[in-house]
Parts: structure tokens; C-alpha cells; sequence
């Protein structure tokens, strides 16, 4: 199983037996540039089960084109990896999301994707999958279920939701006209990462659970006086990363006895 850590870096502390190599090592690979991500492939156990997690993802905004972002995945997929759990960072659109929520990915809506900008562009490499690919089912609805089953069990079934997650290009946060636009347009989160490696782990016929950790709450009045930054990101990260990695330990457990 492949986990894909980037907001949750110290998750990779909890790994059994860790043997970490850093993308710099690693021939080809892209080198985080985003304070936060620390850069790490660390491959070891996680509840006994053997898991590779990403420490540290890689960004458009940070200028890699959507295939050089995503190819650790593909690299995954060659040693062997057949599950993802991807999470990320995102700004809770929806106006019942509290700072520190977690909302479990459902579907996403690819705000790139739509003017044609996609890893799978180019030829089709048929050693990882086919040309055309269904994304109706992209997130595994058994895994979205059990997810509810443990949260709810740690007492977190309040702060805890299910839904849309949308990707911008970023760097930037929204102006309000675009936090009300993709509101109108059903997402309940946004951020800057996540579909493109989603994009590539189904082309690979993986199956994919993935949350996102709301950081802030999407700024929608000309009269709100606040702004959005990367600090009170990292921040209300930091402050759910010990639930977050007990909640991620049980489920990989979980999913090793399906
Ligand atoms: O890598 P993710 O999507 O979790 O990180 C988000 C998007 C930007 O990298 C950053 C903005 O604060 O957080
Ligand atoms: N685009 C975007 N990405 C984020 N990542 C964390 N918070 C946000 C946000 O409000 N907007």
C-alpha cells in the first residue's frame, strides 16, 4: 500500500522499520519546494502491513508540469503498490466546515483538467493502463465507509464529513467571487493538489481513499477582514496530526483484512 503523506509528515514517524530515501536520491524524481513537504520516500510497516509513504508531494504551481508531479506514483505502481490513500490541505468551502475538519473525498471536480491540462495528456503508455479511463468510481466507497466507522468510534463523527474536493492551480488562495463560484458549482473544499495523482493512480487501476484536512474556512464577505496564509495551514495540520495518524493506522490496518 502506498500513502501519500505530504500534510501529515510526521506520520511517517510512526512507520515500523523505516528505511527513508530522499527525492534528491532518487534518480529522476522531482525535490519538494513547499515548506511543509519534507521530501521523504520512506517505505516500512504501518499496523503490520507494508506501506511506502510520500513525505513531501509536488505542486503545478511549484512549475513541474502535471507528468513530472505525478510520476512518483507511477513509480509506486511499479514496486508494487495498489492502494492510495492521498491527503492534502484544502479550504473548507462549504460553510459547515470548522477549521480542523476532515472531509472524506467523494468525488472531485478538476478545475485543470477541464481546459485539457492532465498527466494522462500525451501517449498512452498501455504498461500502465488504458487510454480512456471511467473516473465515476474514482474513490472507493467501501473505504469511505469503513473510514466513517473509525472516526466515529474516536469520537470525531462531528468534525467529520464526506465531499467534493476541487483543484486550482494556485499558487494563490481565491478572491471571494471565486470561493462563491466554486461553492455554486457544488465543491465543498479546495485545493491545489490531489486530482492529478488521483488521475494517475486509476489510470493504474489502484484503488484510491483520500481526505482532506480543511485548514481554513474559504472567505466569502468583502467585509471579513482576515486572509488566508500557509502558516495557519501548517498550523491547523500540526494540531490534528496525532488523530490523523491514529485514524490513518487503524485504517490501513482495516484494509489488509479486507
Ligand atoms: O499539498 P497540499 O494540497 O496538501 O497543500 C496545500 C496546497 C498548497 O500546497 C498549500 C497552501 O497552503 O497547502
Ligand atoms: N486553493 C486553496 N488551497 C488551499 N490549501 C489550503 N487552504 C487552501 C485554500 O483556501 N485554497
Amino acid at each position: 500500500m502506498h500513502i501519500n503523506f505530504h500534510v501529515l509528515g510526521t506520520l511517517a514517524n510512526t512507520i515500523v522499520d523505516p528505511i527513508s530515501l530522499n527525492y534528491k536520491d532518487i534518480p529522476n524524481f522531482p525535490v519538494s519546494t513547499v515548506e511543509g513537504h519534507q521530501g521523504n520516500l520512506v517505505f516500512g510497516t504501518l499496523s503490520n502491513v507494508k506501506v511506502v509513504c510520500m513525505q513531501g508531494r509536488f505542486h503545478y504551481y511549484e512549475g513541474y508540469i502535471l507528468q513530472k508531479c505525478t510520476a512518483p506514483v507511477r513509480v509506486l505502481a511499479l514496486v508494487g503498490i495498489n492502494k492510495l490513500i492521498v491527503t492534502n490541505a484544502a479550504g473548507g468551502l462549504n460553510p459547515n466546515y470548522k477549521v480542523g475538519d476532515i472531509m472524506f473525498i467523494k468525488d472531485h471536480i478538476n478545475f485543470l483538467g477541464f481546459g485539457g491540462n492532465n498527466p494522462l495528456r500525451g501517449p498512452n503508455d498501455p504498461r500502465f493502463g488504458a487510454r480512456f479511463i471511467p473516473m465515476n468510481k474514482a474513490y472507493d466507497r467501501a473505504l469511505i465507509k469503513n473510514a466513517k466507522e473509525i472516526t466515529k468510534k474516536m469520537g470525531l463523527e462531528k468534525s467529520t464529513h464526506e465531499g467534493v474536493y476541487v483543484m486550482v492551480g494556485g499558487p494563490n488562495y481565491e478572491t471571494i467571487a471565486e470561493v462563491n463560484s466554486l461553492r455554486m458549482l457544488g465543491a465543498d473544499a479546495v485545493g491545489m493538489s490531489t486530482i492529478p495523482e488521483v488521475l494517475v493512480a486509476k489510470h493504474c487501476a489502484m484503488t484510491v481513499f483520500g481526505f482532506s484536512i480543511i485548514t481554513n474556512e474559504c472567505i466569502s464577505s468583502y467585509d471579513d477582514e482576515t486572509e488566508p496564509n500557509h502558516q495557519e495551514v501548517l498550523k491547523a495540520i500540526n494540531s490534528k496530526a496525532e488523530s490523523l495518524k491514529e485514524f490513518v493506522t487503524i485504517l490501513v490496518g482495516n484494509i489488509a483484512m479486507e
